[in-house]
């Protein structure tokens, strides 16, 4: 948050950027039907995995009619429309590895799948926007939100640890929604000079900070470490820092040049750009410049919220000039459980990618393929990156470390 005290209209609301006191940033009831004349996408979108595992993909693709993306009316049809081609393009792009990338998006679907993409404000990849929070259905419309009563729209290769991976990341979503309703409390409440009321909300933000890493210990039981690191991960990377693809790609039918685009990450979820914004975490160059990058591959209401906040008077220096020992300890608890939350992050990043990398290499080394073959599939270009292009493990220790540095210290006690 900003220190002047210029900022956006008051009282701040989440309504005004379409974010949901219900659902947060998740899209509310996705569709999972498209108008019949897009069914040509549909019938190929939802047999991705079998088609990447019989080689045919590609053919089916080219060989998809050219569609019109007049027909797409309300925001939710084009939300369903941006997953089904993005799962097309992933499968279209990865179908044969590392080694046989392609160069050019074919037409028809290139023309389209852009066209959707301009309309929503997102970029022509599949995005977290896409894989999670436009990707869910419950399987008993009256049941609750968990693992057993979930599952995904359109899918990739790895199985159930795909739903797993996008399924658990929902999870977290759901859980940090607490937080994002109590956030124009705190804004309208410091701005009002509201001990009170900012520090109630404060506590129910530590209270879905730490309900969020509860829901990230959920990966550990659905998500398989080989599969994650040997099968999927290709399908989520881009074509931007990735030297399976250095150019880039050529959209057919939109431009001539290649362009670059990073892969799927939450890094591209709205809900840790806007607790550190309100807590005034402020980023070390490089890796501030790859989280503010990812801001562009949000819906760009949620972006404009996460800015919003940003220039919203600060929390920190509120709690700072009123001095007061409750306040400062229930900031404090908020900062606390964001490190432990970046911190687990951590452990799971070194679960599924740094350790899978380790052995992969030393599988490759010794020359042996089949004992544990799904390693030995994975892209050795994503190695030591993120798929959002990152280098994984400084980039992720500095943001933890610039996290800590909002750090309050408790007022001398009064004499
Ligand atoms: C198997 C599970 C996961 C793996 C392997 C993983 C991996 C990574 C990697 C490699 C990065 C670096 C950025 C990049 O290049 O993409 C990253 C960033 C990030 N991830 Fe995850 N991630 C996982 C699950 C999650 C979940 C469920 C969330 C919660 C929504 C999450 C939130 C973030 C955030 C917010 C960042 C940006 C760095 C930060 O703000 O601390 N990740 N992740």
């Amino acid at each position: 948050m900003a220190s002047s005290n210029t900022g956006p209209k008051l009282p701040f609301s989440l309504d005004r950027y379409h974010v949901s006191e219900e659902y947060g940033f998740v899209l509310p009831h996705p569709l999972a039907e498209l108008p019949p004349y897009y069914q040509p996408w549909m019938d190929i979108a939802r047999q991705v995995t079998d088609l990447i595992h019989d080689r045919t993909l590609r053919s089916y693709i080219q060989q998809m009619p050219l569609l019109d993306t007049r027909f797409l009316k309300s925001h939710r049809e084009l939300r369903l429309a941006h997953l089904a081609l993005s799962v097309m393009t992933m499968g279209y792009v990865w179908q044969e590895g590392e080694s046989a990338t392609v160069k050019v998006l074919p037409r028809n679907l290139a023309v389209p799948y852009w066209e959707v993409s301009q309309h929503l404000g997102l970029p022509p990849i599949l995005t977290h926007a896409d894989g999670v929070l436009a990707n869910w259905r419950k399987r008993d419309p009256e049941g609750p939100f968990d693992m057993e009563n979930l599952e995904l729209l359109l899918t990739l290769p790895g199985g159930e640890s795909v739903r797993g991976f996008f399924m658990v990341t929902l999870l977290v979503e759901l859980a940090a929604v607490p937080g994002i309703k109590a956030i124009p409390a705190v804004i309208n409440g410091v701005h009002a000079g509201d001990d009170g009321a900012v520090m109630g909300a404060l506590e129910d933000i530590a209270r879905a900070l730490c309900s969020m890493t509860e829901a990230l210990r959920l990966m550990h039981t659905y998500v398989d470490p080989a599969v994650f690191y040997g099968i999927m991960r290709i399908y989520l990377s881009g074509w931007k820092d990735n030297p399976s693809m250095a150019e880039g790609l050529v959209y057919d039918g939109v431009q001539a040049e290649p362009v670059q685009f990073s892969g799927g990450s939450a890094a591209q979820s709205s809900l840790l750009h806007c607790f550190d914004e309100l807590l005034g975490v402020s980023h070390e160059l490089q890796s501030g410049a790859f989280l503010t990058r990812m801001r562009d591959y949000m819906p760009p209401a949620h972006k404009r919220m996460i800015q919003d906040i940003s220039s919203s008077p600060s929390l920190r220096d509120f709690v700072v000039a009123r001095d007061s020992a409750p306040l400062t300890v229930v900031f404090q608890h908020c900062v606390s459980e964001l490190l432990a939350l970046r911190s687990y992050h951590i452990n799971v990043v070194s679960r599924y990618i740094t350790i899978p990398a380790a052995r992969a290499r030393q599988l490759r080394a010794q020359g042996e393929g089949r004992e544990e073959e799904t390693l030995t599939k994975a892209p050795t270009a994503l190695e030591e990156r993120g798929t959002g292009g990152s280098g994984i493990m400084s980039f992720l220790k500095t943001i933890r470390d610039r996290t800590k540095e909002v750090s309050l210290s408790l007022p001398a006690p009064q004499e």
